[in-house]
């Protein structure tokens, strides 16, 4: 029979979540929930059971996804809290640990996960950490699932915060880059299409050519370049301007930022 899973908010990485569930086929029954009438139509049109009511959808489910805004996280859990008894819990909220979670809702199998919106093409990088209370079936029932999305890793989640830079932010600084570079091509006279189609296929090549052969990327780099050539000439603009520089610091203040926001929020 299919598991059951809640997705408890299902806006943005919520819905990702479920196109990709749907994209991999069979084995789930989603129940979706979100605050107003329009997301809940939305959801259904997906071909998905979606509803306002959290606590009916957490009581369906054997596992339970909860993909709220952070600052959402605490109202839910007191709404849900009874109804997650023994269930697998998986939070995906940035900057909220497991133990702020298991404080809330006790009796869950707590699970603090990290993803990115590339889970809506089975192309995600989750990565989970397991709260005190967490059992074996519920980390097989959190990976089983998220493998569908992509790959998955268990980390310490004291890495949790810089992966939601590196994992969760990172397809937006990407799309940035992609962007820019797309505008180049533009800029050097090439159709818009065109650009952006040469673009992301050297960006897919790229990383596959980096995965596949375990190169460091500083000798992808230093293979492209001819002296003298073309390469050398972009590649002395980009350390000219800072581009390393940029990303880490990027990457270093949104990380940083998960940090303030549990400040705000009042959970440091
Ligand atoms: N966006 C991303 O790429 C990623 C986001 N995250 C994390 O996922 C979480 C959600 O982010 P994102 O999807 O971008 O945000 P969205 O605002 O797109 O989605 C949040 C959803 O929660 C719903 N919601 C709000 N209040 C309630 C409630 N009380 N009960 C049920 N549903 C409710 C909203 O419903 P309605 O639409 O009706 O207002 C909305 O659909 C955040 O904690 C973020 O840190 C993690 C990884 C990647
Ligand atoms: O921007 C955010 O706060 C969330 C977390 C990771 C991706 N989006």
């Amino acid at each position: 029979m299919d598991r059951a899973v809640a997705v408890i908010g299902a806006g943005t990485i919520g819905g990702a979540i479920i196109r990709g569930l749907l994209r991999a086929g069979g084995g789930y029954r989603v129940v979706a929930t979100a605050r107003s009438s329009s997301t809940v139509e939305r959801l259904r049109g997906l071909g998905v059971e979606a509803t306002t009511d959290n606590v009916e959808a957490v009581r369906e489910a054997d596992l339970v996804i909860l993909t709220v805004k952070p600052y959402v996280v605490a109202d839910v859990l007191r709404e849900v809290a009874a109804e997650l008894e023994g269930k697998p819990l998986v939070s995906l909220a940035a900057a909220v640990s497991t133990g702020y979670i298991a404080s809330r809702a006790p009796k869950a199998k707590v699970i603090r996960g990290m993803t990115n919106i590339n889970v809506e093409v089975n192309e995600g990088f989750t990565t989970l950490s397991a709260g005190p209370n967490c059992d074996q079936a519920a980390r097989s029932a959190a990976e089983e699932l998220f493998r569908r999305l992509g790959t998955v890793e268990w980390v310490d989640e004291r890495y949790m915060d810089a992966l939601t830079a590196l994992s969760g932010s990172a397809p937006a600084f990407i799309a940035e880059v992609i962007d820019a570079l797309a505008l180049g091509g533009i800029a050097a006279g090439l159709p818009r299409d065109l650009a952006y189609r040469a673009t992301l296929m050297a960006m897919m090549g790229t990383s596959r050519n980096l995965l596949e052969t375990g190169r460091p990327p500083h000798q992808v780099r230093d293979m492209v370049l001819t002296p003298a050539g073309t390469t050398i000439r972009g590649v002395m603009v980009l350390q000219g301007n800072g581009l390393k520089r940029t990303l880490m610091e990027a990457v270093l203040e949104a990380t940083r930022r998960a940090k303030e926001m549990r400040d705000e929020m009042g959970l440091s």
